[in-house]
């Protein structure tokens, strides 16, 4: 599309701080989403945060990449050869571990995940939807607080989450 698309009157369009990927902001209400509006952004901030679900999650995740991953190498690893199945291996077993309560969360992302966010314990702060790839959107945004998912798969491997708020 080309940039000076035109949009529907009360959208701007973003790019993701974190995935470069673009998403659109509704200026009066703030909510943001993938696709491409066609109508003019809703004013009313709506009551949001009952049947859609939250507006904004903080989330801890651990990344197992392999080597199909977009970006194949970490902080962990420069050239990640795992296979698809062998990352699926490993992250069931950290999983468990943390069902079990041999290790927390934040112990097993700090030393095993392959996103730069180890380094927090795997916290990625608080974010909105349309900032973050659409399966880990998708993911995130259905757990409860305190709920633990299953392995997601991403263009960037293989993770699970932890939603804190
Ligand atoms: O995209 C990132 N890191 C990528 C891996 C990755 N891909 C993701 C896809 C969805 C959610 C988190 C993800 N992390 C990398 O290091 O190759 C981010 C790192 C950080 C660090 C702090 C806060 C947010 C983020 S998002």
């Amino acid at each position: 599309m080309p940039e000076t698309e035109h949009l529907p009157e009360g959208w701007e369009k973003r790019t993701s701080r974190s995935t470069g990927m673009s998403y659109y902001l509704n200026v009066h209400t703030k909510e943001s989403q993938w696709d491409q509006p066609t109508e003019p952004a809703k004013k009313a901030g709506g009551n949001a945060s009952s049947s859609d679900g939250p507006n904004e999650v903080q989330c801890l995740h651990l990344l197992v990449k392999h080597k199909g991953s977009r970006r194949p190498s970490s902080w962990r690893e420069e050239n990640i050869t795992r296979t698809k199945e062998e990352a699926q291996m490993l992250l069931e077993i950290y999983r468990n571990k943390i069902v079990n309560s041999e290790a927390t969360f934040e112990e097993l992302a700090r030393s095993y995940s392959d996103c730069s966010s180890a380094k927090r314990g795997g916290d990625l702060g608080k974010f909105g939807r349309g900032q973050m790839q659409a399966p880990f959107e998708k993911a995130a945004f259905a757990l409860k607080v305190g709920q633990l998912s299953d392995i997601v798969d991403t263009d960037s491997g293989l993770h699970i989450i932890l939603r804190k708020s």
